[in-house]
């Protein structure tokens, strides 16, 4: 049977939905008209959400929308971009994305984005022992405020009793460290297998299964089982409970509060259970921003050992920028920072602000809103109207702006408005912004 016989179509989109790669494309005027499941998943979307998909997309600003608006305005393919971001669930992502121009004869109608999720992969070979080369201890870890010091406390009595340990909290907050750390203070000399739970696999259990059985003894640490399906979870508890009496040892870690995981059904009770004979919650950064700048100086001092630079502190401003911003990817959105920062710096001894990346500097602007801000939720104050229409007015021009190069005259026609009015109110929102 050839194409001509049979209609692809729904072949075309069963595939759309099924397949393991993110897929994103955008017509012509930037409209969003393909967004599979895949691509769902990576940027943390509830399925409920997606009415709202349309209204969020017009205050995108993201990466992903401006790799294919860039890509829709040049016309050529920008391809193996490497992102690590947080998606909207707060979870911490690594994709790989290939976007395309697409042509229809001649002409551009569009542009394509594909996202392959390495989240996994990314996690194995950035695992901190390996940054470290060393195994990491509780000395290792950076704990100045006192909810850090009480976490190590209570973690050593674990190890010591070789109690079962939940670790509670968000992404990036250090639970692998921690993890790690119990791992050594209770045998540091037997073998430790992790298992990142994102995915929906049923092997990914099995496998879990028979590594425990080839190591007999060690520490097992399932990283956010509440990410796994309730499926797999069951499987999980079912594995776990008959090793129960071997000489492994148990620790896994949650990405919110155990019980409001419970009540929302995503995460099994008895699972909770198993692991919870000591539950540790670990408080995001921005709870105990005593931390940071120790941090940053652990960070630098390490950097200085390892590859011999010179850098030493940040200035006074950054300082004051790092201990004001919220850090949602916690330590590990500081630490990737670090990195990007001192793979900058050669000579220079400390961090001023110029040397901060563009895209630290958008998200430490005062007063700048997120796109998520202009979606009408349940959970969240409404933004007054006013500064609603404001703030949409100077999304959407710099939207089109961007998406026709910065050519007014043209922007100006697609909006339906008169270049002048169009500059009068580019000129406004600049002094706007100038003025906060
Ligand atoms: N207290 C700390 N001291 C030193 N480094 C830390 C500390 N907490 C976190 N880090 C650094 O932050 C990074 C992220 O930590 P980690 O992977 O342990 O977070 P996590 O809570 O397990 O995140 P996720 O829930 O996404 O798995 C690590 O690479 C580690 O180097």
């Amino acid at each position: 049977m050839n194409e001509q016989q049979i209609d692809l179509a729904p072949f075309y989109k069963f595939a759309g939905d099924h397949v393991a790669v993110g897929i994103h494309a955008i017509d012509s005027k930037g409209k969003t008209i393909l967004y599979n499941r895949k691509m769902r998943e990576i940027e943390g979307f509830d399925f409920q959400e997606l009415t709202d998909r349309s209204l969020l997309e017009m205050f995108r600003f993201d990466q992903t929308q401006s790799t294919l608006l860039q890509v829709l305005t040049s016309g050529t393919p920008i391809l193996n971009i490497k992102q690590t971001y947080w998606n909207r669930k707060g979870q911490e992502i690594t994709t790989i994305n290939d976007s395309y121009p697409v042509f229809e004869g001649e002409v551009l109608i569009g542009a394509i984005e594909l996202a392959r999720d390495v989240t996994t992969l990314e996690r194995v070979i950035y695992q901190p022992l390996k940054k470290y080369e060393e195994p990491i201890t509780f000395a290792s870890l950076t704990a100045v405020s006192a909810s850090m010091k009480n976490i190590i406390a209570r973690a050593e009595k674990a190890a010591a009793a070789k109690l079962p340990v939940l670790l509670v909290g968000e992404s990036g907050t250090g639970k692998e460290l921690l993890a790690e750390a119990i791992h050594s203070a209770h045998a540091s000399e037997l073998p430790m297998h992790i298992l990142y739970c994102h995915g929906t696999d049923s092997r990914l259990i099995d496998e879990l299964d028979k590594e425990i059985e080839r190591m007999q003894h060690g520490t097992i640490y399932c990283e956010r089982i509440d990410l796994l399906p309730r499926a797999l979870q069951m499987q999980l508890l079912e594995v776990v409970e008959r090793h129960a009496a071997g000489d492994c040892y148990f620790v896994a870690s949650v990405g919110d509060d155990p019980v409001e995981l419970i009540s929302s059904n995503t995460l099994v009770k008895d699972l909770y259970y198993f692991f919870s004979a000591m539950t540790i919650k670990v408080e995001p950064l921005r709870r105990r921003k005593e931390d940071i700048l120790p941090f940053v100086d652990d960070y630098f001092s390490r950097h200085r050992m390892k590859v011999g630079s010179v850098i030493r502190s940040l200035s006074e401003e950054v300082e004051k920028l790092f201990l004001s911003y919220d850090w949602p990817g916690n330590l590990k959105e500081l630490e990737l920072l670090l990195d990007e920062i001192t793979s900058l710096v050669t000579t220079q001894e400390v961090v001023t602000a110029s040397m901060l990346p563009h895209h630290f500097k958008l998200k430490t602007q005062s007063g700048s809103l997120q796109p998520e801000d202009f979606l009408v939720r349940s959970d969240k104050d409404l933004l007054p109207l006013e500064e609603y229409l404001q703030e949409a007015e100077m999304y959407y021009l710099e939207k089109a702006m961007d998406l026709y190069g910065g050519n007014v005259t043209k922007a100006a026609q697609a909006l339906g408005m008169s270049r002048q009015n169009l500059q009068y109110r580019l000129r406004k929102i600049k002094k706007n912004a100038q003025s906060t």
